[in-house]
């Protein structure tokens, strides 16, 4: 792993007031957030897998040489889940770990047509994920919504199961408020998913694709004119374009920015040359986010940490950051409004000690 939990350079006393601060969370990836306790427990039901199980070991696995050995281990992750059983587990316990950080509302993104693939019955797994986010809000309070993203790499076959999976009204689950394009983007032209991503929106769902993640900012484009994107997941790159940036800052469009993944992918080289700063410097709306954290050895509460260093922000500022992801999440008005409030009182009590 690359980074440990906690910025230690954050101070004590800003660590302890992202504790408790509730959050909303919008770009993290379901097989992703598998902590070494859920992969450890799948691994024993699947001994054949190649994945190791002691932490030790599996903080080793877990060191990216680039972005695609991260998405060869990733698929070794994926490659644990084998039955409806696994996934609900799985997401689950990812929202027990949720919980803990206080995220009351998180979007998952998760990849259907990598279950299916692998022989996992559609029904069963959207009831599986179903079950476990009913079971989820009741037992922790944490409202789960999913992003279906599409694979870009295995292609227009993968997004054609995806785009079916997200508009069938028999199979599409409740939960379900976007569509997103994940993996590599070098080679995986955005402009070949547009009849995808017109399908989901003209079913209902918001468009949240992946972009300039590991390419440049013509990449950010493509995604705001062909995939009519309303929000960018990482969009990294922007900030090599003023242009592009003034575009993200007049329309509102937020950038869901992870920057610990960005140097576990070796994406951008060190944390202090994230571009997360002329970000809020271009009035781009920033919100904060884990990515796939126990892979990157990070969590929100350490994500929140990493921004308040690099943005220079006390207790409100880190308020103002939770918020922005409250207001950019596609959460109903009253839930918006109900998770607003905690920040705002968790925060007046906090500063009022
Ligand atoms: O499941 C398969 O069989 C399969 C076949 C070919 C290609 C793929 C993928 O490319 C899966 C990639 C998968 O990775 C997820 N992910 C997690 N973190 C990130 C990230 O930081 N940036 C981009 N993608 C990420 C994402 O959900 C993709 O769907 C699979
Ligand atoms: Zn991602």
């Amino acid at each position: 792993m690359t980074q440990h939990l906690v910025d230690p350079q954050a101070p004590r006393d800003l660590r302890a007031f992202i504790a408790d601060l509730p959050k909303a969370e919008l770009h993290v990836h379901h097989v992703g957030s598998a902590s070494p306790r859920i992969v450890s427990e799948l691994a024993a039901r699947h001994p054949d897998s190649k994945v190791p199980t002691d932490p030790e070991a599996l903080a080793d696995y877990f060191t990216f040489t680039d972005f695609a050995h991260f998405i060869d281990v990733y698929l070794s992750v994926v490659d644990l889940i084998r039955t409806p059983e696994d996934v609900r587990l799985l997401t689950y316990e990812v929202a027990r770990d949720m919980a803990r950080q206080q995220v009351r509302y998180a979007e998952l993104t998760i990849t259907p047509f990598s279950s299916t693939r692998r022989g996992i019955d559609e029904r069963a797994f959207m009831d599986a994920i179903e079950d476990a986010r009913k079971a989820a809000e009741a037992d922790f309070g944490t409202l789960l919504r999913w992003c279906f993203d599409i694979p870009g790499e295995a292609g227009l076959q993968a997004a054609e199961e995806t785009a079916r999976l997200a508009t069938d009204d028999r199979l599409r689950p409740e939960g379900l408020v976007s569509f997103g394009l994940g993996g590599p983007e070098v080679g995986v032209e955005r402009p070949q998913f547009k009849p995808y991503f017109d399908r989901a929106i003209a079913a209902g769902l918001h468009s949240v694709p992946h972009a300039g993640e590991t390419t440049g900012p013509q990449t950010v484009w493509d995604a705001l004119t062909h995939l009519r994107a309303e929000r960018i997941g990482h969009g990294t790159s922007s900030a090599q374009d003023p242009k592009l940036l003034a575009h993200l800052a007049e329309h509102r469009i937020p950038l869901e920015v992870c920057p610990t993944s960005n140097i576990a992918t070796r994406a951008v080289r060190t944390l202090d040359e994230h571009p997360v700063k002329e970000f809020v410097r271009a009035g781009v709306v920033v919100t904060i986010n884990s990515d796939d954290p126990p892979m990157f050895g990070t969590d929100l509460d350490n994500e929140y940490a990493v921004a308040a260093r690099l943005l220079d922000l006390d207790e409100r500022g880190l308020a103002e950051l939770a918020k922005n992801a409250v207001e950019a999440s596609f959460l109903d008005a009253a839930g918006k409004a109900r998770i607003t409030g905690e920040i705002d009182a968790y925060t007046a009590q906090w500063l009022s000690r």
